[in-house]
């Protein structure tokens, strides 16, 4: 099994708003990165539209062939409107705040369990694949199940900042998600704060893994490397080239 890099386009955004005209032009960036290989472009529509605005979102759905996954709070009723009108390959439910910097914690599926129910089965009934945003911590794997999703992503923000102190230590946790993820046959995607340094190993370990999205990294590493080069060199890190 290889696991998919959905790259995601967030930091594109910021940096063509910074300037308020089309430079550089999110849509010929995201076609780019399918051309040089990603297999999903991600985007993460904030209320405040800082990158990522909701025409974006209307204009990439036009263009794209790869997965389409919008990230997002489904609590915000412009955000279900635009996902359910547009009909992405997957939603992946994130519970931030608004005005938040950056994600910064998975749901509590124990206590939102009947909430996710009800606004999972929605999205699945327009034929959308729904993951759900989850720290590490069975408990919520195990109460992510009896919500009906189709898959989790998990956290990664705590192995990133661990990694370097010690990656066993640092993976160890996402192990036994996954492993209990498995069990209940809940499809495993991952995200946060990856990079060159830090992939490699956690997919390597993670069993069943099957979609990373990362953004804010390798588009640092574009910069150096030029995207072109970029993209090669994380889907080398997933054994995928
Ligand atoms: C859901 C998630 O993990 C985030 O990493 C997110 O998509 C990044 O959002 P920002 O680009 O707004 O920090
Ligand atoms: N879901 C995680 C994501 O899309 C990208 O996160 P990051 O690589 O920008 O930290």
């Amino acid at each position: 099994m290889s696991t998919k890099l959905s790259v995601n386009i967030n930091k594109i955004a910021t940096l063509r708003n910074s300037r308020g005209g089309n430079n550089p032009d999110l849509l010929k960036v995201a076609l780019d990165a399918e051309r040089y290989g990603a297999q999903g472009i991600t985007v993460h529509p904030r209320p405040d539209e800082r990158h990522i605005r909701y025409q974006d979102v209307y204009d990439l759905k036009k263009v794209l062939t790869t997965e389409f996954n919008i990230e997002g709070n489904p609590t915000e009723p412009r955000f279900v409107d635009l996902v359910l009108s547009t009909r992405p390959a997957q939603v992946t439910l994130v519970p931030d705040a608004e005005g938040q910097i950056t994600s910064n914690h998975g749901w509590d599926t124990i206590k939102h369990q009947d909430y996710l129910k009800e606004i999972i089965s929605e999205f699945q009934l327009a034929g959308i694949r729904v993951s759900i945003f989850v720290d590490p911590v069975k408990e919520m794997v195990e109460a992510a199940a009896t919500t009906g999703t189709n898959r989790i992503e998990l956290y990664t923000e705590a192995y990133a900042s661990a990694y370097h102190a010690g990656k066993e230590n640092a993976v160890a946790p996402y192990i036994a998600a996954a492993e209990t993820a498995l069990e209940l046959n809940l499809g495993i995607n991952a995200g946060h704060d990856l990079d060159l340094h830090n992939l490699h190993f956690f997919a390597s370990r993670v069993p069943g893994l099957l979609e990373v999205s990362i953004g804010h990294a390798l588009v640092c590493d574009a910069l150096v490397y030029g995207l072109g080069n970029a993209i090669p060199m994380y889907l080398r890190q997933l054994n995928t080239l």
